[in-house]
């Protein structure tokens, strides 16, 4: 990456000070964050690959799982000592944007379609996420092997595949809830995501 199109600092956050390194992809032209947790990263550091969620990161949305997940990734890096959580912009919506993810919800609201039939029946792809910037800044940082918190098969093949080795995956598992429950279901069953904690959970035995 080019060093024009990187900047350094140190972030103090609730959670204590990481390394904040912005970065503008060259390949996406996005600009992409990586806050780095602990000193210089060794081998089979604890790794989160975010993709962007404005209204699940953001503002708290329960529909999906996504605000959850960021805040159990960068406690457990904490928990840690040292990890790295790298978030993807462009990446909304599984890259198809916040516009047509809004757009998705509509129709998971009125019509009961889930994740993946309310994006196709829009004509929209289902996920073109691309993990290239993640590989870059991870490899900038120097880090060559992860060990990466996700529950999606296909983030630790398209990670190595772009050249940053996985030596193990790291479950990053949030309670199911009545507001996430189609959400989970539809990725564990229709995404081939490793859900286990939806194993026994009885919709509306909670509310
Ligand atoms: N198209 C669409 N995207 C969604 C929806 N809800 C959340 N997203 C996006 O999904 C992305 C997160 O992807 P997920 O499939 O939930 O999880 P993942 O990142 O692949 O897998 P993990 O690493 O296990 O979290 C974020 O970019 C969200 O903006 C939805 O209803 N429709």
């Amino acid at each position: 990456m080019h060093q024009q199109e990187i900047a350094e600092s140190n972030l103090v956050t609730r959670r204590g000070t990481f390394r904040c390194v912005a970065f503008r992809d060259p390949a996406d032209g996005h600009e992409h964050l990586a806050l780095v947790y602990g000193g210089r990263p060794r081998d089979d550091v604890l790794v989160r690959v975010h993709s962007e969620c404005a209204t699940g990161d953001i503002f708290g949305a329960t529909r999906c799982e996504c605000g959850d997940q960021l805040d159990a990734a960068l406690d457990a890096i904490v928990a840690e000592g040292a990890g790295i959580l790298v978030y993807l912009r462009g990446h909304e919506g599984r890259g198809i944007g916040l516009v047509a993810k809004v757009r998705t919800h509509i129709l998971q609201d009125e019509q009961g379609l889930d994740t993946v039939d309310s994006a196709t029946s829009l004509g929209f792809p289902v996920d073109v996420r691309d993990y290239g910037p993640a590989a870059r800044v991870l490899s900038y940082l120097g880090v060559r092997s992860v060990r990466l918190m996700s529950n999606n098969p296909d983030k630790i093949s398209a990670l190595q595949s772009h050249g940053i080795a996985v030596a193990a995956r790291v479950p990053l598992l949030v309670p199911p809830s009545p507001d996430n429950i189609s959400y989970l279901t539809a990725k564990r069953d229709r995404l081939g995501h490793d859900l286990p904690q939806l194993e026994g959970f009885v919709r509306g035995a909670d509310t």
